[in-house]
This record gives structure tokens, sequence and C-alpha cells, in this order.
């Protein structure tokens, strides 16, 4: 029988839940972001975007069907603490080689369960998201929350080193090989590679730190800016790198963090959303098509685009979100004109830029999603047009 150990959750803005150990008994920091998915719990643990954060699942009932060797998007854990509100207390699927509290246990993650994960949801929506402490080896909610304040901020973190790959990889395309992609690992999920592999493309995954010389050496027909965790504004090399992948016009495509550091690149700023995006149910408006897709996201940061007083998002109060839609603007940059192509539909933040002069494109969202949602998937289908066309350019 598992012994219940008390434990509890403090907010910086001093507010306090009680609950139990969850996972590893012991105790953490991050900032406290909430997830929606109903589903996808364990790719959401494993990838590598969330490293520094604290998860918080609005789903209720966590862990039901257990883990699995296949669903990791990464080698192993990154959340910095998990808190849910009702865990499964039997795993049950055919894949399952294991419960969920336990592999959280395995890996040194401290979680809380019998949160009331709506109201602490709630609270985030409002106030927005900011760092928390969760602690089962401490009970003084005031020690805690001094702690709590002592904590990094997202603002102004550089994370990509301490997620990204010490030594460059290969994945191989799947059947008959057409090109290859450089894709610069700034934290990425194992479901990119593989979606490009289902396109015939072979990946060579190269380590963050990585040089121009470094990715056209793999002989690259394209490269790839992945999905990663930290403030955009803080990534100077990669948005350098990109720029010059840009001078060069080799097809470019950037996912998330990717796609914030391409932003950059073509000389926009980013900023921090007010709580971000995180789930599996995100409305996007693919601009070129008219066709809303129902998408995956995982964002704090956005790509500021010029013009717009207030950015979507940034407001804390939802019912406050300006509902002005993205200019239907082209806006001149160093890099030749540059459109939105991609927003959200809940707040109209950007989700996508198309540069129309040079070979690239991005999006902010997750068309390589798993446990899906699928809609987006044809954007590696792009990606591999783009390659193409450049081929015959
Ligand atoms: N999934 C990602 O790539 C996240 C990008 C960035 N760290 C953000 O929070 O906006």
């Amino acid at each position: 029988m598992t012994v219940r150990k008390p434990a509890i959750l403090v907010l910086e803005d001093g507010r306090t839940f009680h609950g139990e150990a969850y996972g590893s008994v012991g105790e953490t920091f991050g900032e406290a972001v909430f997830n929606t998915g109903m589903t996808g719990y364990q790719e959401t643990l494993t990838d590598p975007s969330y490293h520094r954060q604290v998860v918080v699942q609005t789903a209720p009932h966590i862990g039901n069907t257990g883990v699995n060797d296949d669903d990791d998007e990464s080698g192993r854990i990154w959340v910095a603490g998990y808190v849910v509100r009702d865990p499964a207390r039997v795993s049950s699927n055919w894949r399952a080689r294991g419960g969920l509290a336990d592999r959280l246990a395995a890996e040194g993650v401290v979680g809380i369960s019998g949160i009331d994960t709506r109201a602490l949801t709630r609270h985030l929506r409002e106030r927005g998201a900011m760092r928390v402490g969760i602690s089962s080896v401490d009970d003084d909610p005031q020690a805690l929350l001094s702690r709590v304040r002592q904590a990094p901020e997202m603002v102004g973190a550089d994370l990509s080193a301490e997620v990204s790959t010490a030594q460059p990889y290969v994945v191989e395309a799947e059947g008959e090989h057409r090109y290859t992609v450089a894709a610069l690992d700034l934290g990425i999920k194992r479901n990119v590679p593989r979606r490009l592999a289902a396109r015939g493309v072979t990946t060579h995954v190269l380590p963050a730190g990585s040089t121009i010389e470094d990715l056209l050496a793999t002989g690259a027909d394209a490269v790839f800016f992945s999905p990663g965790p930290g403030d955009p504004a803080t990534a100077d090399g990669p948005t350098e790198l990109a720029r010059e992948v840009l001078r060069r016009r080799v097809p470019l495509f950037g996912i998330c963090f990717g796609s914030q550091i391409l932003g950059r690149a073509l000389g926009f700023g980013t900023y921090k959303l007010g709580y971000g995006h995180r789930g599996i149910n995100q409305p996007v408006l693919d601009r070129a098509t008219g066709k809303v897709e129902v998408t995956s996201h995982n964002h704090g940061f956005a790509v500021a685009w010029p013009g717009r007083e207030q950015q979507p998002g940034a407001v804390r109060v939802p019912g406050a979100q300006p509902g002005a839609v993205v200019p239907d603007q082209v806006v001149e940059t160093d890099f030749g004109g540059v459109q939105v192509s991609h927003v959200c539909l809940n707040d109209n933040v950007v989700e996508g830029l198309r540069a129309r002069d040079v070979p690239a494109f991005t999006v902010q969202y997750h068309p390589e999603a798993a446990a899906g949602p699928h809609d987006a998937d044809y954007l590696f289908d792009r990606f591999a047009e783009l390659i193409e066309g450049g081929k015959n350019a």
C-alpha cells in the first residue's frame, strides 16, 4: 500500500493549494503552466519544450493508460513538476509497461495530486503564468514562497543548450530517399524526423551550437529549426544562423521556438503571452486556404506583428483580449515581404509566417503533434514542396 504524503503547491503570488505527493517526494520549482489536452500526457511529459515548467493538467484523470515504450518525444521526462487532480489507480492499455507515478518517481519528478486543477488553471488564466513551487518535504507555505520568489523566471531563460543533443545523429528516410534536411536541435521532438521520414526525408539532427558549415556539410537540401524551451529573445546564436540560411536561400522551416527564431531573423520581435497556449484543440486559420485546423500547441511566447499596439494574448483577463484580425499586410524585411500565414482563432496570436521572397515559412504550433490531432500534417508536405522547388530553382 502506498503511504499518502501531504504536499503543498505555492504560486509566486502566494496562492496555496494542498494535496498529496505524486511521483517523487521532494521539492521543485518552475513556471506554472496549464495544458488542456485530454490525452497525450506521456508526450507532454517528455517534450523538451516543457523544461523548467511545472505542468498542470486540466483533464481531471491522468495516468489511465500508464506509460509505454513508444510514445516518448525524447529520452527523458523534462517537466520540472507535475500537477494533477485524480491519478489513475490502475493503468490499463495493451501497450502499457508500467504506471505513470512509478515512472515519475524513477525519474525524480516531483508532482502533486489531489489539486483542484481547474481552480488553479483559472487563477493562472487570470493572473498569467508565474513561478511555482511544490514541496512534499516542507509544509510551511511561507518558507516555500520565499524560495519560489528566488527561482529563475522564464523571461530571459536561455535553455537550448540544456536540452540539445550532444552529438549529431541521423534519422533515415522511409522508403525511397528524396531529400536531406539538417535539423537544428533546440529541443526537438522525435515525431518531427518521423513525419519527415514518411516523406522520404533523411534528417541530420545537429546540436544547438552548430554553424552554417555544420548544417551544409550534411549535404542538406533544406534546414529545419526545432521547437524548444526558453525565451526566444535570448536565442541570438540561432537567430544569426537563421539569417545566414536565409541569405543563402536554403529552404527553411521552423516550428514553435524555431518559428520565433525565424521571426527574429526576419526582423520581428517576440513577446510573452499572458498564459500561453498548451493543449490539443486550438483552432488555427490557414490564411492561404481559409481552412480552420484543430491543432496542438505548446507555447508561452509569440512573434510580435508590427503596428498592433497591444499584442493579443498578452492581456491576462480573457474577456479583454482584443478581437482585431491580423491585417492582410505584407511587411517588408531585410529578406523581402513577409505575411502572417496562420492565426489562432481564440485570440489572434500570430501562428505562422510566410516569406514571399525567400524559401522560408514557419508555424508556431505543432504539425508533428502526437497524440494528434493531425489536421496540420500537410505542413510537412508544404516543406517537401518547398524543398522540391529549391532543388529545381
Ligand atoms: N514548443 C516550443 O517550441 C515552445 C517555444 C517557446 N519556449 C515558448 O514557450 O513559446
